[in-house]
């Protein structure tokens, strides 16, 4: 997917000196008497792609509506591009871009007319390092849109309306982009370009990207850093890697012999291996072999926090009780 347009390769990360673009500490949210979030800590330096992972009513929205300026805190401390949000003014909101998870109707505007209409709000905040905006035609073009330019917003497929909400929340060619479940109904070749998208959005303009996602496959192939929210706090945080190893459920090794399947979880895959390799050589065919995966540490990670929360409300019911 081609991003660049006039002279939009040589932006460089402009922030690849300052602090972090996302710091907060000790965030809590109460809605009435439930308190969402307990206390989280989070930083995205410039530049990364930070996924948050949780499940659903975890507080992934209310966290990044509260960094966009969108939702005022309970407590905590929260810098976002060195601004406070609560206190953040025009030109600070207009170095972010954001996709909401849920759509803002302007169905009877059409495609390009409404991409040119907020391309033409971030004229004022250009600056040498970041041109502003993007070119409205090869946006479109970037994101696949080109041929419905002329169409109505309410005619687009679901997938498409999505494509359209990447395209607005990165007109402005901003410096951290929030994206909310960015790629709900996208079909599998639109889910490769959004990668693309925004691996290049970091690699080539060091914009910093804050995701959430149900996926975990797009997680893994973007994430540099995942956090995984759970019972109101970050649990866990690494890349994909890391927080597999982390699990330690060892390896998964399938093979056949004789034409008979085998399946063996052995706590170190390598030493199996070499040992049935030892044992039937050639007869050992179909040789597969699987480590833990990101999936297998998210369900870990969740169950042991819900498991802990049903133990606390146990607990708690039992206090009650006496
Ligand atoms: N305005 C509100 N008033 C009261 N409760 C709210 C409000 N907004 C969210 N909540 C509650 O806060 C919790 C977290 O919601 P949030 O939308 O942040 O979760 P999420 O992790 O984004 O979920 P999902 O994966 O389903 O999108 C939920 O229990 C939700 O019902």
């Amino acid at each position: 997917m081609a991003l660049t347009d006039d002279g939009a390769a040589s932006v460089a990360a402009p922030l690849a000196n300052a602090g972090p673009a996302v710091e907060a500490r000790g965030l809590r949210m109460r809605y009435g008497d439930d308190d969402v979030l307990k206390g989280v800590d989070l930083t995205a330096a410039p530049g990364e792609v930070i996924v948050l992972l949780g499940p659903n009513g975890a507080g992934k929205t209310t966290t990044i509506e509260i960094l966009e300026g969108f939702r005022m805190r309970s407590a905590g401390e929260v810098a976002v591009l060195g601004t406070d949000p609560a206190v953040g003014g025009e030109a600070w909101r207009a170095r972010l871009g954001i996709v909401l998870q849920s759509w803002r109707d302007h169905g009877n505007w059409r495609v390009r007319e409404m991409l040119a209409h907020f391309a033409a709000h971030y004229t004022p905040y250009a600056t040498a390092e970041r041109p502003r905006p993007r070119d409205v035609d090869a946006l479109l073009e970037a994101v696949g849109l080109a041929d419905r330019a002329r169409a109505k917003v309410s005619s687009l497929s679901g997938g498409q309306r999505r494509r359209l909400d990447v395209a607005v929340g990165i007109v402005g060619r901003p410096e951290l982009l929030f994206l909310d479940e960015p790629t709900a109904g996208f079909d599998p070749l639109a889910r490769r370009d959004f990668h693309d998208l925004v691996h290049r959005l970091a690699d080539e303009e060091g914009t910093t990207v804050l995701l959430t996602t149900h996926d975990l496959d797009e997680a893994e192939k973007l994430a540099d850093r995942i956090l995984i929210l759970a019972d109101g706090r970050i649990v866990a945080e690494g890349s994909a890697d890391e927080l597999a190893r982390r699990v330690g459920t060892g390896s998964e090794v399938r093979w056949t012999r004789d034409g008979q399947r085998f399946v063996h979880a052995a706590p170190d895959g390598t030493a199996f291996v070499r040992e049935l390799l030892e044992q039937h050589g050639d007869a050992v065919t179909g040789l597969e072999v699987r480590r833990a995966s990101l999936e297998d540490a998210y369900m870990e990670m969740v169950a042991r926090h819900e498991s802990g929360r049903t133990a606390e409300a146990a607990a708690a019911l039992e206090g009650i009780g006496r």
